[in-house]
């Protein structure tokens, strides 16, 4: 086939997807009128997955996991904005990591908004002046972000998603050639993180190294000056047309921060793959041994803890600790319910939710 028979194929069958999307989007708008009857919630990640991984069995093309995602997670965002405009906060400024992590799970069409601080997407959660909000728990290089871990114990709020990232920094300028570079701008994290890059390619040259509060910042100052360089996520350099020169520059390439997406509702369905979150104050906790015994009850419904974090309470002058665990189930799994069940005066449960890390 010469180029116009392929393109003029190529027309018939995004022809054929519109229809076929269209078609997908009337059964939607029922299923919206369905759930605003019986008061159900819009985002159901449980079904989202699903569908994923169903498409991923039944494919023999050449689409592969990633593709099939990034196509779906797009066509899901448009639909649940069918149901309901979704507005969703995250931790600002726009062209962040969480303003990505938000984008990847949410898709273009929904109205994000970047605010200043993590406490403030809690607010606008709580306040429901966003459906939704997006912030970083951990990253498994520098470990937890306390802040959110706060926030999560003051706010009566629900984890009801995450979205792990492989957290990549680009290289970006309008330089044309490296050594016309005279100064880097980035956060002091991200300098950290790529240190090997920085002394291969300006180890003979003196540049000077300019932290700045966030890597958009640095993406800003460098659109002003042919002679700086921003070391930032791939979405700020995209936004501002700011050339990437390189890509990947991270040390790590295990360098991944997890975010958690928060909610008013509890109520997700479990999977099958679901992972718990609970912030545990177990009571008597000076003496010795309640914490052991407290662990001894998951122990024994076979349950497997995959994290456990000790976070200050503070509480009084006092140096009394609560803990921040993750556990494989779901709290409606019987085993899992049963513990929370006998346990309930001292854990709140801060989700339960689709298992991706
Ligand atoms: C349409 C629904 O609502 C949302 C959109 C989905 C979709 O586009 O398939 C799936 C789950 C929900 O997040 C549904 O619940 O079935």
């Amino acid at each position: 086939m010469n180029l116009e028979e392929l393109r003029h194929r190529i027309d018939e069958i995004d022809n054929q997807l519109l229809e076929f999307l269209n078609q997908r989007m009337r059964h939607v708008k029922e299923v919206g009128a369905l759930k605003r009857k019986t008061k159900s919630k819009i985002y159901q990640p449980e079904r989202e997955k699903s569908i994923l991984d169903r498409l991923e069995k039944l494919n023999d093309g050449l689409l592969n996991r990633k593709a099939i995602d990034a196509i779906f997670l797009e066509i899901f965002s448009v639909s649940r904005n069918f149901e309901l405009p979704e507005k969703v906060a995250y931790l600002g400024p726009e062209g962040s990591f969480t303003h990505q992590a938000a984008e990847s799970r949410f898709g273009s069409v929904s109205e994000h908004f970047p605010l200043a601080t993590i406490r403030s997407v809690f607010e606008a959660v709580s306040t429901e002046r966003a459906s939704f909000g997006v912030v970083p728990i951990e990253n498994n290089q520098e470990g937890v972000v306390s802040e959110t871990v706060s926030y999560l114990a003051k706010f009566d709020l629900k984890i009801v998603a995450e979205i792990p990232m492989p957290i990549h920094f680009s290289f970006a300028s309008y330089a044309e050639k490296l050594n016309s570079i005279k100064k880097i701008y980035s956060k002091d994290i991200a300098f950290r993180q790529c240190t090997k890059f920085i002394d291969e390619s300006f180890g003979q040259q003196k540049v000077e190294l300019i932290p700045v509060n966030s890597t958009s910042k640095a993406v800003k100052i460098a659109l002003e000056d042919e002679e700086s360089a921003a070391i930032c996520s791939h979405i700020a350099a995209t936004e501002s047309q700011l050339p990437i020169l390189f890509e990947n520059i991270e040390d790590s390439k295990d360098n991944y921060t997890r975010f958690v997406i928060l909610g008013k509702n509890l109520n997700i369905e479990p999977s099958g793959n679901d992972k718990t979150t609970l912030l545990a104050k177990p009571s008597d906790s000076d003496k010795p041994g309640s914490l052991a015994s407290f662990l001894q009850d998951f122990h024994d419904a076979n349950i497997n803890l995959t994290k456990i974090e000790s976070h200050p309470a503070k509480k009084g002058r006092s140096f009394k600790y609560w803990f921040f665990i993750d556990l494989d189930g779901h709290y409606n799994d019987e085993h899992v319910n049963r513990v929370l069940t006998k346990h309930k005066k001292e854990v709140s449960l801060l989700g339960s939710y689709v298992k991706l890390c």
